[in-house]
């Protein structure tokens, strides 16, 4: 948007050099991927989870897989204290495979960087100057920009020439209305504070909207999409001709659907109840949104496979948390639908949306008037590729597109770069 951060990269490295290591770092996880983009190869990819956990217990987890794919998977536990560790191992892994960071074949390394506020709505070359701006950033992305930092600090200690960038999960929502935006609140204290609705998850609706489209035979301005992402975190986006029009996280990563730790929409007087009755501190009260809510809070589990097999034993609290996310999820779906005014097809993706028929199953159920359904046999196929659940004919489209933010990241950083050595090394 504004500000003077470049738009395409510096030339760091040789032109022969066509490869991106993407890395994600989540608040307690990183995913990584090694792309060749000169042919889109995975050479490498891996995640290192439960990082910081049970710290000298060992209870982190690596999975590392090379190119030559799960026969030559290498898996290891052991403490992982921090995030700089956890980027220390990815980096060990990687070189034991050749594929190390000093390679003169890695041309960039793109980061997930999940808040990037007002200013950044494109892939952005990281300069100290930027990463200042993401760490002022912190207090809206508080479980996700200090592990981004980390990531991006870690990587630029073991490979300073290296172009660095950022993608912003932030990016694709900056195409909002204002009317969707902003909140109904006083708007000098707002404007003050840079309180607004800026969404998250955007690499991954943007990703999985053009991937829809193409499943449609259509181009992605051709169609209005509901993206449902549905993840640890999860959120619910409206696409109008390939552009966001609405999501459904706001300020932070918080607000909308039921997650599996956080609460998405409470009354936010929920806040100053717990405040004056309960007597909890403002940090009490995020840690219980954030942390001890949603699935989780309702339930005990977070994830979707463990409540579904609760549901199947009769576990009624199970069941009732169930019920209250797909309810949430259904009301979304309603409201796109109606924001979106016609829908070509809701799209399911993200760990909960891609393998959970049950939560597609129950996220349409009684929607046939608004032209909504699933095919019972379609819903239970499993599959990795992007597919249609809907029965044939039906009027909307209902779809499973995994997700790949890893590979999206990729494309972005190498544009960048590419950019970069046609000469447009130019600064905004
Ligand atoms: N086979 C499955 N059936 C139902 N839910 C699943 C399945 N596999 C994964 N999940 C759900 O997906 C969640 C993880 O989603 P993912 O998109 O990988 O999360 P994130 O990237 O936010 O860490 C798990 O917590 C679990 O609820
Ligand atoms: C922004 C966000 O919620 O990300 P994640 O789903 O990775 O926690
Ligand atoms: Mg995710």
């Amino acid at each position: 948007m504004t500000g003077s951060h470049r738009t395409t990269a510096p030339a760091t490295a040789p032109a022969t050099a066509t490869r991106v290591l993407v890395l994600n770092s989540g608040s307690s996880s990183v995913k990584y991927q090694l792309l060749d983009m000169a042919d889109g190869t995975r050479l490498a990819s891996g995640l290192v989870e439960r990082i910081g956990e049970g710290a000298g217990e060992g209870t982190a987890r690596m999975v590392h897989t090379p190119h030559a794919g799960e026969a030559g998977r290498r898996e290891r536990g052991g403490p992982v204290p921090d995030h700089a560790a956890a980027l220390k191992a990815v980096a060990e892994e990687l070189a034991h495979d050749g594929l190390g960071l000093d390679s003169p074949a890695l041309a960039a390394i793109g980061h997930r960087v999940v808040h990037g506020g007002m200013r950044f709505s494109a892939p952005t070359v990281i300069t100290d100057e930027v990463l200042a701006e993401i760490e002022r950033l912190v207090p809206v992305a508080p479980l996700h920009n200090p592990a981004n930092i980390t990531g991006i600090r870690t990587a630029r200690a073991l490979r300073p020439d290296l172009t660095q960038v950022a993608v912003f999960d932030t990016a694709f929502h900056t195409t909002m209305p204002e009317y969707a935006a902003r909140y109904a609140i006083d708007v000098e204290t707002a404007d003050a504070h840079r309180i607004r609705r800026y969404g998250f998850h955007g690499t991954s609706h943007a990703f999985v909207s053009r991937r829809a489209a193409e499943l449609l035979g259509k181009a992605p301005e051709e169609v209005n999409l509901i993206v449902l992402h549905l993840g640890n975190g999860a959120s619910a986006s409206a696409v109008r001709a390939g552009r966001c029009v609405d999501t459904s996280m706001g300020l932070t990563p918080l607000e909308g659907l039921v997650m599996g730790t956080r609460s998405g929409d409470v009354d936010p007087a929920v806040t100053f109840h717990l405040r004056r009755v309960a007597g909890m501190s403002v940090d009490d009260v995020d840690v219980l949104l954030n942390k001890r809510s949603g699935l989780v809070g309702l339930c005990g589990d977070n994830d979707m496979r463990e409540i579904g097999r609760r549901i199947e034993e009769g576990d009624e609290r199970a069941r009732l948390a169930f019920d209250i996310y797909v309810h949430r999820l259904k009301k979304y779906i309603g409201a796109y639908y109606a924001v979106l005014g016609r829908v070509d097809a809701v799209v399911f993706t993200a760990g909960v949306g891609e393998n959970s028929a049950p939560v597609r199953e129950a996220a349409v159920a009684g929607l046939e008037e608004l032209g909504l359904a699933v095919d019972a046999g379609l819903n239970a196929v499993r599959s990795d590729a992007p597919r249609l659940v809907s029965p044939a004919r039906a009027r909307v489209a209902v779809a499973v597109v995994p997700t790949d933010e890893e590979l999206e990241i990729a494309e972005q950083t190498f544009a960048l770069v590419a950019a970069g050595r046609r000469g447009g090394g130019r600064e905004s």
